[in-house]
């Protein structure tokens, strides 16, 4: 039942995950929440949990990266169904991207009508602090430009068509909602707005890499997030982004700066009450603002 072509996985197979789903829970999604590296608490905004670990779940791929928990969270943010992955997959983990991406089609065949993604991410911009909060505005697809983009293969037209725009990928009424939420919660010192930039990872990046990708109009970097905007937005769902600044990019050869993982998990940790304000908030508030979720 469970057929890989491609690498991927057929249209039968994800309604198959998500049915399960579906027959294991009374709650219907209508927003996915996808934590980042160190971010999992994002999911204890919760409430009636119901949880799956992601080993019990058919098809679904296993996580194995330090600060993603592996869990499929089930609830509701201030009686607004939701759905949480805690914890996502990369390519470096060796997962073909429509493996990677196969829980934002589950999210789309479960209801769910807006997708938020998080991320860690290192700081590019020279006006960016560690701790600083950016909003997603556009992305540069790294893998994508040697032909790594989770839509290739065989188009199943009940996602979505051939050929999706990405000019519009991340938005912008959302875009606006978040800035308007964090500057009421009095974020603003904080609260940033940019470019992603996605690689394949594991490595972290070079000095001259890292000044490449500023150059190139590139604010942020990570290793995720952009093949999953890029499949929710080929099935139709509205995505909402932001990277949590982990570590400043290192740009100059007198730095004694050195990217690392656990440097990523802390600064999550040091941000994460404050990044479930913003997130929560943001989810209660687009009820009220449109009639998409
Ligand atoms: O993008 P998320 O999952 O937040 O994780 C980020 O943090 C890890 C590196 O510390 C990489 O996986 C990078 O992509
Ligand atoms: N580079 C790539 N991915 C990351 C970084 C970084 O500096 N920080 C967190 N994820």
């Amino acid at each position: 039942m469970f057929s890989e072509p491609n690498g991927g996985y057929s249209y039968e197979d994800c309604k198959a995950t998500a049915d399960w789903l579906l027959s294991q829970t009374d709650i219907r999604p209508l927003v996915g929440i996808v934590c980042g590296s160190g971010l999992g608490g994002l999911a204890n905004m919760l409430k009636d949990q119901v949880v799956f670990n992601y080993k019990d779940i058919p098809n679904f791929p296993q996580s194995t990266v330090h600060g993603h928990a592996g869990r499929l969270v089930f609830g509701t943010l201030k009686g607004r169904p939701c759905i949480c992955m805690q914890g996502r997959f990369h390519i470096y983990e060796g997962y073909p991207l429509q493996k990677i991406t196969l829980p934002i089609r589950i999210f789309k065949l479960l209801g769910v009508k807006t997708v938020v993604l998080t991320n860690a991410a290192g700081g590019l911009n020279q006006d960016y602090k560690v701790g600083d909060v950016m909003i997603i505005k556009d992305h540069i697809n790294m893998p994508g430009f040697a032909g790594n983009n989770p839509l290739v293969g065989p188009n199943d037209e009940r996602f979505g068509v051939r050929f999706p725009c990405m000019s519009d990928a991340y938005d912008r009424e959302l875009q606006q909602l978040a800035m308007d939420v964090g500057l009421e919660l009095g974020y603003g010192d904080f609260l940033k707005e940019g470019v992603y930039c996605v690689l394949g990872g594991p490595s972290f990046e070079t000095i001259a890499e890292c000044r490449m990708l500023h150059r190139m109009g590139a604010d942020a970097v990570g290793m995720s997030t952009v093949h999953e905007a890029i499949t929710a937005r080929h099935c139709g769902m509205r995505v909402f982004a932001l990277s949590l600044i982990t570590n400043q990019a290192v740009m100059d050869y007198e730095s004694k700066e050195k990217a690392n993982h656990e440097e990523v998990l802390q600064t999550g940790k040091d941000r994460a009450m404050q990044l479930e304000q913003l997130v929560s908030t943001i989810v209660t508030r687009i009820e009220h603002s449109n009639n998409y979720a």
